[in-house]
């Protein structure tokens, strides 16, 4: 069963439109990334997902049961670190038990709160009586995961943890999500623009663009400026000069986005083993990392200066002494590029 189904769910904010999604499953003890520009609608379906705010239309179902806004009995399983950390104005420990008391959840607090507090590396006995006043930015926006990390959430919906925390920071509160998934199975629905983190942590990706999905799974989403081309094609010259092509392009390529498939690329050493099929673009490997759940090796490849993924496997990889800085070629097959038409704006 479904963590998350969504359906023709509508939203908007005055009067305008924000929000438009036909479908989205969201699988049990999962975690899933939702990606997208700057006012693409990350915050607004997390809140969603939380019960926070009923959509304007449409159905979500929490594991099977329709969701009505502000269920507590949901509302109890969830919790939501929003991407302002607002503390209250008591001390560090006030701050991480406040979840717990108001859910009438105190057995072991002070044991809980301290745990908490270690698995986003602040020392409980140095930070438990701090006021709120008397914390960093990163040292805040810890304290609110902390107070999350405390109720030991069944599902667990962070919107851009890792912003304006600096590098250390960052990696703990990366570490502390992980290790809520792993040590009670915590599903997590993260909102960032860091997507290093996200391929690597995400068994799925939603890819929100002006509102609309635009894509699911480990895709590689090219925007434009897309050209026609003769015989219904569509044609995106990249930052080095070098040409991407794609069929079956939409007749309206204003705010269009070609969409590629892991599935549908490749990598070589030489152009010519591309295969009749696909077309070769000239890249480097900018970075290696082990996808946890699969075992797999995300490969990132730069060609014109534009970011394509696909996975290899170890032995693949090691056999062919592929490396970040290995310059080689990246096919892709024109004829398999989906696309996705402009969002609601
Ligand atoms: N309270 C609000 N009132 C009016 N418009 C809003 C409100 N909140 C968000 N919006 C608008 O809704 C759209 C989606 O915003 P949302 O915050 O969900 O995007 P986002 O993808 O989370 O953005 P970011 O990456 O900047 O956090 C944007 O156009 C935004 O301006």
């Amino acid at each position: 069963m479904a963590l998350y189904e969504l359906e023709n769910i509508q939203h908007h904010y005055k009067g305008t439109p924000v929000l438009s999604i036909d479908r989205l499953r969201i699988a049990e003890n999962s975690v899933t990334g939702l990606c997208g520009p700057n006012g693409s609608g990350k915050t607004t379906l997390l809140s969603l997902l939380g019960l926070i705010a009923p959509p304007a239309a449409g159905a979500i179902y929490f594991r099977g049961h329709r969701a009505r806004p502000y269920d507590g009995r949901i509302r109890d399983k969830v919790a939501l670190l929003p991407q302002q950390s607002f503390l209250l104005k008591r001390s560090v420990y006030q701050n991480v038990a406040y979840g717990l008391r108001i859910r009438k959840n105190t057995d072991n607090e002070s044991g809980r709160v301290a745990h908490a507090l270690s698995l986003v590396g602040l020392n409980p006995e140095k930070f438990t009586g701090r006021p709120w006043y008397a914390l960093s930015g990163g040292e805040a926006r810890r304290v609110a995961m902390a107070a999350r990390l405390a109720l030991r959430p069944e599902v667990l919906l962070l919107d851009e943890p890792t912003t304006s925390v600096d590098a250390a920071s960052a990696q703990l509160m990366r570490e502390a999500a992980a290790e809520a998934h792993l040590q009670w199975g915590t599903s997590l629905i993260i909102a960032s623009h860091d997507m290093q983190w996200l391929q690597g942590i995400c068994y799925d990706l939603v890819y929100l663009f002006s509102g609309t999905i635009l894509g699911k799974g480990k895709k590689t989403i090219v925007f434009g400026p897309w050209e026609h081309t003769s015989g219904g094609g569509a044609m995106r010259t990249l930052a080095d000069g070098q040409v991407l092509m794609a069929e079956n392009a939409p007749r309206d390529l204003t705010g269009a986005a070609a969409i590629l498939d892991p599935d549908d690329m490749s990598l070589h050493a030489s152009p010519d083993d591309a295969g009749a099929k696909k077309r070769p673009l000239k890249g480097r490997i900018v970075c290696l990392d082990l996808e946890q759940h699969t075992d797999l090796i995300r490969v990132l490849v730069f060609a014109g200066r534009s970011e394509f993924c696909l996975y290899l496997d170890a032995q693949t990889l090691s056999a062919r002494g592929w490396q970040p800085g290995t310059e080689l070629w990246l096919a892709y097959r024109p004829d398999r590029v989906q696309w996705k038409a402009h969002g609601l704006q």
